[in-house]
């Protein structure tokens, strides 16, 4: 599996269900760059279902959710300058959640998460995201990030 920006999270924020690299339950999303956008990819199983043939939009707004958290991370790092080594990621929360379902999400397909960073001001990140199944764009969302300081949660 390709590494992300979650690898480079320390312990606490290791625990997050959609992208802890700690937590054997969750979905351990790995967001990383591709060329100037962000990539995570998915493949769904069959119990992930909406209706047969389509995925839970749950769960795809948390697929957007933490690959949009992860790309704001990954641009801070970039704008910073900071090389990513140990665990020096810096971090962001959801601040704003957007979700838009265009069409039926195919479950027999690994989906692509791709994000674009449209603003970072401060602390703050905004993410345009589309999810793509079979090469078609099935969801869009946005996701407001907030960076947190080092310690938060700890
Ligand atoms: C308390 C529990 C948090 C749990 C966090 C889990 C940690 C996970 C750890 C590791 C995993 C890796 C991460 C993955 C994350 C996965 C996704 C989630 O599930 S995150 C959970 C859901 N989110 C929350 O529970 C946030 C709760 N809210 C807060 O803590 C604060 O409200 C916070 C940090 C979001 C903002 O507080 P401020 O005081 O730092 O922000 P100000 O300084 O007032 O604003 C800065 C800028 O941000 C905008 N902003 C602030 N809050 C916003 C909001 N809610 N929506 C939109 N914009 C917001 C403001 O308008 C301002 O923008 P202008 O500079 O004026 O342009």
């Amino acid at each position: 599996m390709m590494k992300g920006i979650q690898d480079y999270y320390p312990d606490h924020f290791g625990q997050c269900y959609g992208c802890g690299r700690l937590n054997e339950h969750g979905y351990q999303l790995k967001t990383a760059w591709d060329g100037e956008e962000t990539l995570t990819r998915f493949t769904p199983s069959a119990y992930h279902t909406a209706i047969p043939g389509s995925v839970y939009g749950g769960l795809l707004a948390s697929l957007i959710d933490c690959h949009g958290t992860g790309s704001a991370a990954l641009a801070l790092a970039k704008e910073k300058g900071i090389q990513l080594e140990g665990f020096n990621a810096p971090r962001c929360v959801t601040g704003s959640l957007q979700v838009s379902y265009k069409k039926p999400t195919p479950i027999d397909s690994t989906l692509e998460i791709r994000g674009i960073i449209k603003e970072v001001k401060g602390k703050k990140v905004v993410v345009e995201i589309r999810l793509l199944s079979k090469g078609e764009v099935c969801v869009t969302g946005e996701v407001i990030a907030i960076q947190v300081p080092d310690d938060f949660g700890k």
